[in-house]
């Protein structure tokens, strides 16, 4: 299981010193939309150059214009760009041809999405990355039903591997880890914690553990 950090709603200092810090405990860092929105895909490229060999992921939460945002997101160093899962078919199909053509990944983000339909139609378009994802404005109180979340993807867990995000703690990580997702998605948890790199080291060796 990957541990990913999220780095969102964070200036590029905040991002510089937050990963000077947590480097060691992480495998891939995700470049948050807002990050993105702030200062262009140019923070990729710098992510990418000081950190070449994590896994950079773009949150460009792509939902149209998917085949010039993917090629944005590979172009600026990206090793995975995200993808809504409401956008239309043709959108996360470019995008899929988009990253094999540069060898890279797509991740579809199914905020929003409750049907096992559309995750048999994410398949059949070629998606084999996926990302449970509780909304910043959907996590309320933080206690989340992880077997109702888990559960849409129950007839595909074999061809897709799976990632969860939203309000993960050290906390809530244990309800998580049953579910043996392959990527485990942490923001706040520890770029709001007081010591940045034991809360990231701790989650790493709960994950590993
Ligand atoms: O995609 C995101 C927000 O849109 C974040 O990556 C995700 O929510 C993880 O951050 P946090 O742990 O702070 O919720």
């Amino acid at each position: 299981m990957k541990l990913q950090l999220a780095l969102d709603r964070l200036t590029k200092e905040e991002c510089t010193d937050i990963l000077k810090e947590t480097q060691s405990a992480i495998d891939f860092i995700e470049v948050g939309t807002g990050v993105i929105k702030e200062y262009g895909t140019s923070i990729i490229k710098e992510m990418k150059q000081s950190y070449p060999k994590h896994i950079i992921v773009a949150d460009m939460k792509t939902c149209d214009a998917g085949k010039a945002e993917a090629v944005q997101a590979f172009e600026a160093g990206a090793d995975i760009t995200t993808v809504m899962a409401f956008a239309h078919d043709a959108t996360i199909r470019d995008m899929v041809e988009v990253a094999k053509s540069y060898q890279k990944r797509v991740m579809v983000d199914l905020l929003g999405v409750d049907s096992k339909e559309r995750i048999h139609e994410l398949k059949e378009l070629g998606v084999d990355l996926v990302s449970l994802h509780i909304g910043k404005d959907m996590q309320g109180d933080g206690k989340v039903a992880t077997a109702e979340l888990f559960s849409l993807l129950e007839e595909v867990r074999a061809e897709m591997e799976v990632s969860v995000a939203g309000g993960i703690n050290e906390e809530s990580l244990p309800q998580f880890l049953q579910h043996s997702p392959d990527i485990l998605i942490v923001g706040s948890a520890i770029t709001k914690a007081d010591d940045k790199a034991s809360v990231a080291q701790k989650m790493k060796e709960m994950i590993l553990t």
